[in-house]
């Protein structure tokens, strides 16, 4: 190795530890308050974005909490995200979906953003699937395409290393169901940013980001994707682009290929299998 080649970490177990506040929520964790159906254990959680908590819907024999009901758990302030912890099965695999996602501009700490992710894990959750409502930078992007996260920019800060972010079996397995359920001419592949939010992007920083090699923008996903990946989950992450930031004119569209998301997730929970057996490719 090259005297300045970074030295990448590849093992999530032996990262540093966060900082105390972020271990503090979890540690209060009343296991006894709130505990899912004894016979849905959930081994993927799904992080539903804005207005894509639809997919919740599709689950089978699901139970869903209210944010309102578990004790500690933030609560839902953003159009778009119902506020419920659904159980359920989804293509017959047992999952946990999130209907509404915290985000920082709320008013959260990036430890509350989080809490969800480290609750899942208290669950047996060993795959997490985040998506969100996203602006594409890239010109190639349009309205309503699906982006799948290849990577991401993290404007506040990084760690642990996230070099290899997003499970590469899972992004393979992506390609292939989208290529089944005729989706692949609207799949991109791409690098999201995160910031702080909550207004949209202006033309000059969008085109900063563009510069930065981001494809797309939202204002969430990385903080759960850093945490996740602190505890040693699998990650994928698809982004729905509802506008484009290519021009002063904000032309938006919430509705974009939701459907056609939804049977791409599902399609990837049908591949999934927990870590006792392989992925089936
Ligand atoms: O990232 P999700 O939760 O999908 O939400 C996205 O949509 C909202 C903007 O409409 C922002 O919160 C942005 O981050
Ligand atoms: N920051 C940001 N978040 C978004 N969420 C959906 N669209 C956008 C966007 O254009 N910018």
């Amino acid at each position: 190795m090259e005297a300045s080649q970074p030295v990448i970490h590849h093992h999530p177990s032996k990262l540093p530890c966060p900082g105390p506040e972020l271990n503090a929520p979890l540690q209060e964790w009343d296991k006894t308050a709130f505990s899912p159906p004894p016979q849905i254990l959930p081994f993927v959680a799904i992080i539903c974005g804005s207005g894509l908590g639809g997919l919740a819907d599709l689950l089978e024999n699901s139970v869903a909490f209210p944010y309102k009901d578990i004790p500690r758990f933030p609560q839902s302030t953003v159009p778009g995200h119902a506020g419920n912890l659904v159980f359920g099965e989804l293509q017959g695999k047992a999952c946990v979906c999130m209907q509404g996602r915290f985000h920082y501009y709320e008013g959260y700490s990036i430890a509350m953003v989080t809490y969800p992710v480290r609750v899942s894990t208290l669950l047996g959750v060993e795959t997490l699937i985040v998506t969100n409502a996203a602006g594409g930078l890239n010109p190639k992007f349009n309205v309503g395409d699906i982006m799948l996260i290849r990577d991401h920019i993290n404007m506040p800060g990084l760690f642990p290393c996230m070099s290899d972010a997003y499970d590469a079996d899972l992004g393979r397995l992506a390609r292939e169901v989208a290529e089944e359920q005729g989706c692949s001419s609207f799949l991109q592949q791409g690098v999201y940013c995160n910031v702080g939010g909550p207004a949209f992007e202006t033309v000059a920083e969008s085109k900063i980001l563009l510069s930065l090699l981001a494809d797309a923008v939202g204002m969430s996903t990385v903080p759960e994707v850093i945490v996740a990946r602190h505890h040693g989950l699998r990650v994928f992450g698809l982004s729905l682009i509802t506008n484009l930031l290519d021009s002063e004119e904000l032309e938006r569209n919430d509705e974009g290929r939701k459907g056609e998301y939804c049977s791409c997730v599902e399609g990837m929970m049908g591949r999934i299998h927990c870590k006792q057996n392989d992925l089936l490719v």
